[in-house]
């Protein structure tokens, strides 16, 4: 799984001078993963997905896909890619098939392919029905379906679940796993839930402010945000436990009462339960909180700047 399927290489990109939209991203996505970029709104996600698909042009970019420089073939690579970037384009007036089979002739696939796409996101029944008459579930898969129509290796997925309902984003999620282990292939998939990617994604890449802020295996995030996790403490002496903790952490007061801690592992957690009950302290609640996005992308560049 380790073979680079998208690799780009100290890619910088700005839409005006002085601007530095990316700065120095290498974002390298394995052969067979589902790999989840994710960021905050305006972070650059779009920005690198567009240039990757040649969307947007960048001179000086050094992309590779499938092993070879994007600039050298870029019409033989998007051959090899299915992409749905922002909104999906659909003929609302047409049925699911008319709208496949539009894409279908100007994209040169065999007539069979429609059958078997329709199977595949789980729209056979409903192809005769009119788009418009889809929820927006079911207009992101026929979507799904045309980018699936040349049968690619890649596909690059902005946003999928976007404003759809919970029905919608579980359909979504199942058809990305789905097409990932039956169909083979790798998905990179951009989102801004961390929740979201961590459902299904193998690879993760943070993007904030245009800079790659971690990229890993989703356990090594899982790692990462386990031996970083908050504590929240609450106890019948709080001013006791305070004097008790002070070398824990930087430990804190909050507004009610509560002592919070810092980014610390579960193991200190346990630590600290065992040094209050031992003093005496009666604690009402210890809690583990988890981590947000804001969270963590603060707690990693805290890092990168150690
Ligand atoms: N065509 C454009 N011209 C000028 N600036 C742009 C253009 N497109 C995007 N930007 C800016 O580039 C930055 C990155 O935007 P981008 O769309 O890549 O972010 P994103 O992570 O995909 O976020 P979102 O989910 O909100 O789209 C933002 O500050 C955005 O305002």
């Amino acid at each position: 799984m380790d073979q680079p399927i998208i690799e780009t290489n100290h890619l910088n990109f700005s839409f005006k001078p002085g601007e530095n939209i990316l700065a120095d991203v290498n974002l390298s996505a394995p052969k067979g993963s589902i790999y989840g970029f994710l960021g905050p709104n305006g972070a650059g996600k779009t920005t690198t997905l567009r240039l990757i698909l040649g969307l947007l042009r960048e001179e000086n970019a050094h992309i590779k896909l499938f092993g070879n420089e994007l600039r050298d073939d870029r019409i033989g690579m998007l051959k090899k890619i299915g992409s749905l970037i922002e909104q999906p384009s659909l003929y609302m007036h047409l049925t699911g098939r008319e709208n496949l089979e539009v894409f279908r002739l100007s994209y040169g696939c065999p007539k069979e392919r429609i059958n078997e796409v329709l199977a595949i996101v789980g729209l056979s029944d409903a192809a005769g029905k009119k788009a418009k008459a889809y929820s927006l579930g079911m207009k992101q898969r026929l979507a799904i379906a045309i980018a699936l129509l040349h049968n690619p290796e890649l596909l690059i997925l902005d946003e999928p679940t976007n404003g759809l309902d919970p029905t919608g984003i579980i359909e979504i999620r199942d058809l990305i796993r789905k097409l990932n282990q039956q169909e083979g292939k790798t998905i990179l998939i951009s989102s801004h839930l961390l929740a979201e990617v961590e459902k299904i994604a193998t690879h993760v890449g943070i993007i904030d402010h245009g800079k790659l802020l971690f990229q890993g295996t989703l356990n090594a995030l899982q790692v990462l945000k386990t031996i970083h996790t908050c504590a929240e403490v609450k106890v019948d002496d709080t001013a006791r436990a305070l004097d008790l903790l002070k070398h824990e952490n930087a430990a804190t007061l909050e507004a009610d009462d509560t002592i919070r801690f810092g980014y610390i592992s579960e193991m200190q957690v346990a630590t600290i339960n065992e040094m209050l009950v031992r003093a005496g302290i009666r604690v009402y609640r210890i809690g583990v909180m988890k981590n947000d996005l804001e969270d963590l992308f603060l707690q990693i560049l805290s890092e990168k700047q150690l």
